[in-house]
């Protein structure tokens, strides 16, 4: 067994990891990165970047269609699967050669392959071939796709995402299984692009929105495209020659059985923190087996283990995996001295048309018991001018703010353009900003934007009935 000793081990080398690398070394800090898997970030690999490449195909496919609403008619619009799934794998190695090369450049004496496991709380031995006496750890190991017990052992037909970038043609139909941010994501992509997708959800989640307000809205628009089957639940499934028979059970009981090319589990992701040998560490564990840490400083208790991105699962989206790396690898380097890193306003865009996305407080977060009354606005973008304009009126916004000091709190919806829109939104949350002062703003016309104002002037006036003709603490969100 190689025997090595470092000031920080930073255990996997996705965002969170190369991020957390970076920072322990700039503390002057000796630092091995360690990695189980293929370099290239999931990011990279089967996450974000091939998911938005295989949504812009689909953006493609829906423009052409959607354009005969304003008279124009393409006529012959065919789709080559295997030329939409070429440029995705193409885009997505290109990316990936980027981190491949910042890896790359790397001092070889700085990157260790193989599956790390504690053995005590400052020794890990990789792969049963070196053991490593580290003074300080970073925990990045990221997330895997959950897998459902009652479709385990079917066959080639049970895939998750991870396997759809790796398509060299589009399949003929998918059954998608989750209706979170990953089935909705790639649902509606793969049935803009012409195949038969059913998503399959067991309760009537949409993505990560929380207010069944726009929770109702969105389900409406996407409906309009995806065939979105809320309340079933999945049986089981038998694999019968290139196509699965899923059976899924309805809410009034029956059961049904289709058939499908491939099954899609998105039934969220689980932290890898398992098979790490955290017993051996004496952390202190929640009950997912998450070491409990600090938010501020990503440090599991008075220890030196660190842990950042998906592993911690508090906010697990690439620029949250980004900056949890950056406080966690500079608080390595500098420990004792362990400080508080820079926190931004919650943010998360899933990529579906309408766009849905949320920021800062979130309805569910806003409305649990015993937090103060909070005052809602809204607009819905069936009627507003420029979504009318371009033939994208769907969906619903909602904002909160504060009673008494008319703060603003945050926001969810399902919003063409929501993307930019959430962004402008996030901004004035981290800012602080109050309603009125956002009002104060300038608005061009005519732009989606113009949403945001009415929404905005909605809610300024419930934040003033509320506070000047009701007491707050009777009021309810909404009034
Ligand atoms: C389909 C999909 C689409 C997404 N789209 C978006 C998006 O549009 N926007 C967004 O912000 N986020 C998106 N995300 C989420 C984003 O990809 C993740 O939040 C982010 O990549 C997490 O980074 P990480 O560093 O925590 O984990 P990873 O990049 O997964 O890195 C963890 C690394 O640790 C290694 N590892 C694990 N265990 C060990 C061990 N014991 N020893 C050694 N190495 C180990 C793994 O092999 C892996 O390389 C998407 C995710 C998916 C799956
Ligand atoms: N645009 C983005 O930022 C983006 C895109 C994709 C993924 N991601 C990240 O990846 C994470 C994982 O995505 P996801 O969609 O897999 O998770 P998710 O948590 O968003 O959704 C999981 C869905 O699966 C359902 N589900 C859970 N168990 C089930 C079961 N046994 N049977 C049927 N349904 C079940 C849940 O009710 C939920 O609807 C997200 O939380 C997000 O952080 C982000």
């Amino acid at each position: 067994m190689n025997k090595l000793s470092v000031d920080v081990a930073v255990i996997g080398s996705g965002t969170a990891g190369l991020s957390a690398y970076r920072a322990a070394k700039a503390q002057g800090a000796s630092t091995v990165m360690i990695e189980s898997g293929p370099y290239g970030t999931t990011c990279a690999r089967v996450g974000c970047m091939p998911s938005k490449l295989l949504i812009a195909a689909s953006e493609a496919a829906h423009m052409m269609q959607a354009a005969s609403g304003f008279g124009v008619h393409a006529d012959q619009s065919r789709i080559d699967g295997r030329a939409v799934m070429e440029r995705v794998r193409r885009e997505r190695d290109r990316f990936v050669g980027f981190v491949l090369d910042s890896v790359e450049h790397m001092p070889a004496a700085d990157k260790l392959r193989g599956h790390a496991r504690f053995t005590g709380p400052n020794t890990l031995v990789v792969d049963d071939h070196t053991e490593v006496a580290c003074r300080r750890v970073v925990i990045a190991t990221g997330s895997t796709p959950v897998r459902l017990p009652q479709l385990e052992g079917v066959g080639p037909g049970i895939i998750t995402s991870d396997d759809v970038f790796y398509w060299n043609d589009l399949p003929a139909s998918v059954a998608v299984i989750g209706s979170g941010v990953i089935g909705l994501e790639l649902g509606q992509a793969l049935a803009r692009l012409g195949v038969r997708v059913a998503v399959f959800a067991r309760g009537e989640r949409v993505a990560q929105l929380t207010d069944p307000v726009v929770v109702q809205a969105a389900g409406r628009a996407l409906r309009e495209e995806i065939d979105l089957r809320f309340q079933t639940e999945v049986v089981g499934a038998v694999q019968d020659g290139a196509e699965v028979a899923l059976t899924v059970r309805h809410a009034s009981g029956t059961q049904t059985t289709e058939r499908f090319q491939y099954v899609l589990m998105a039934s969220g992701r689980t932290p890898n923190v398992h098979g790490i040998g955290l017993e051996h560490t004496g952390l202190a564990r929640g009950a997912d087996g998450i070491p409990v840490f600090d938010p501020l400083t990503m440090q599991c208790g008075a220890s030196p283990v660190f842990i950042a991105g998906d592993a911690n699962n508090e906010r697990p989206v690439l620029p949250e995996a980004a900056d949890h790396g950056k406080i966690a690898g500079d608080n390595a380097g500098r420990y004792p001295d362990v400080r508080p890193g820079l926190r931004r306003t919650p943010l998360v865009i899933a990529f579906t048309e309408p766009n849905i996305a949320t920021l800062g407080a979130s309805w569910r977060t806003l409305s649990a018991p015993g937090k103060p009354k909070f005052a809602v606005g809204q607009v819905s973008f069936e009627n507003q001018g420029r979504s009318r304009v371009m033939l994208q009126n769907r969906g619903l916004l909602r904002v909160y703010g504060e009673y008494g000091t008319g703060r603003f709190l945050g926001a969810e919806m399902a919003a063409p353009r929501g993307e930019h829109l959430a962004h402008l939104l996030a901004w004035a949350c981290q800012s602080r900003m109050t309603v009125g002062q956002m009002l104060e703003m300038p608005f061009y016309h005519p732009v989606i934007e113009e949403g945001v104002r009415t929404a905005l002037r909605d809610l300024a006036t419930n934040i003033e009935r509320g506070a000047s003709e009701t007491d707050a603490a009777d009021s309810e969100p909404g009034t």
